[in-house]
């Protein structure tokens, strides 16, 4: 089934396309990866999917439990509520919070009610409280970060802060994960670990992840589809042994590489 459908989106900034006429989806479940070199417009994609900044043209639509949803000009914390969680490149933390307190800020987002239950302290606030607690703990739990709980997360060091960014989008519980070069930086052996827990968690939450990476080994590893862009155009869409076959791609990017 089509989650997130994308129709002929373009964005320009001023004189320049940044993304133009691009037309691709991403069905129920599945792991997509967007490569292309550098400017290529991966970032101003994921933008333009948030609601970071409204296309110029195009329509984004996903379906949701209330029916298919135009995206188009919706706020972030809107498009978020429809089910979409992103990463970004730079790390986005709270840093002077604990490693926990950054998780439960992340589910309490969504979470809209408990107003008089907070204020007052009701019987029932604890409830939630320790509920929410647990859920963090056990989130933590599957990327092995629950000995991490109560450190600052300044003080973690930088493979584990890009996971626990992975565990506040995830605390959304969105239906669509974007992580914008989660490897950006890591060594081989921490991408070799974050390789294994993408994948886990795609099983284990039955989550769409569409993820923009230049780390080769880890999209070849881990997509079922790959697209690739240059110049704000899709210029092919395929498995990985498609995309590393193909022309256009291996003169626009790969070939570059080697
Ligand atoms: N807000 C903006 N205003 C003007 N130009 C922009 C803006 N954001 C991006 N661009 C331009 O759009 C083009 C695409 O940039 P984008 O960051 O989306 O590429 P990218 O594929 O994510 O690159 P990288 O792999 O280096 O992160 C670039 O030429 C960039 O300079």
């Amino acid at each position: 089934m089509t989650l997130l459908d994308i129709k002929e989106l373009t964005k320009n900034f001023g004189g320049l396309t940044a993304v133009s006429d691009v037309t691709m989806h991403l069905n129920d479940n599945e792991l997509v990866a967007l490569i292309g070199p550098n400017g290529a417009g991966k970032t101003t994609l994921f933008n333009l999917l948030t609601g970071v900044i409204v296309p110029s043209e195009g329509t984004i639509s996903m379906q949701t439990d209330n029916g298919l949803q135009v995206l188009n000009k919706m706020k972030p914390y809107k498009v978020a509520q429809t089910g979409l969680a992103r990463t970004f490149q730079n790390i986005r933390l709270f840093k002077d919070l604990s490693v926990l307190d950054n998780v439960l800020i992340a589910m309490t987002a969504n979470n809209k009610e408990g107003f008089f239950e907070s204020i007052f302290r009701l019987p029932s606030f604890y409830h939630k409280e320790a509920a929410l607690r647990k859920e963090a703990v056990d989130l933590l739990k599957i990327f092995d970060m629950q000995d991490q709980v109560d450190n600052l997360a300044k003080n973690l060091p930088y493979g584990a802060q890009r996971r626990l960014e992975i565990v506040r989008a995830l605390a959304t519980k969105p239906r669509i994960l974007f992580l914008d070069e989660p490897a950006a930086g890591m060594n081989p052996e921490e991408t070799a670990d974050l390789t294994r827990l993408i994948r886990q968690i795609q099983k284990e939450f039955r989550i769409t992840v569409l993820l923009i990476e230049h780390d080769m080994s880890l999209v070849m590893n881990l997509a079922q589809r790959i697209y690739v862009l240059e110049y704000g155009q899709l210029i092919a869409e395929g498995t990985p042994a498609e995309i590393q076959k193909d022309e256009k791609v291996i003169k626009a990017y790969l070939g570059g590489e080697s």
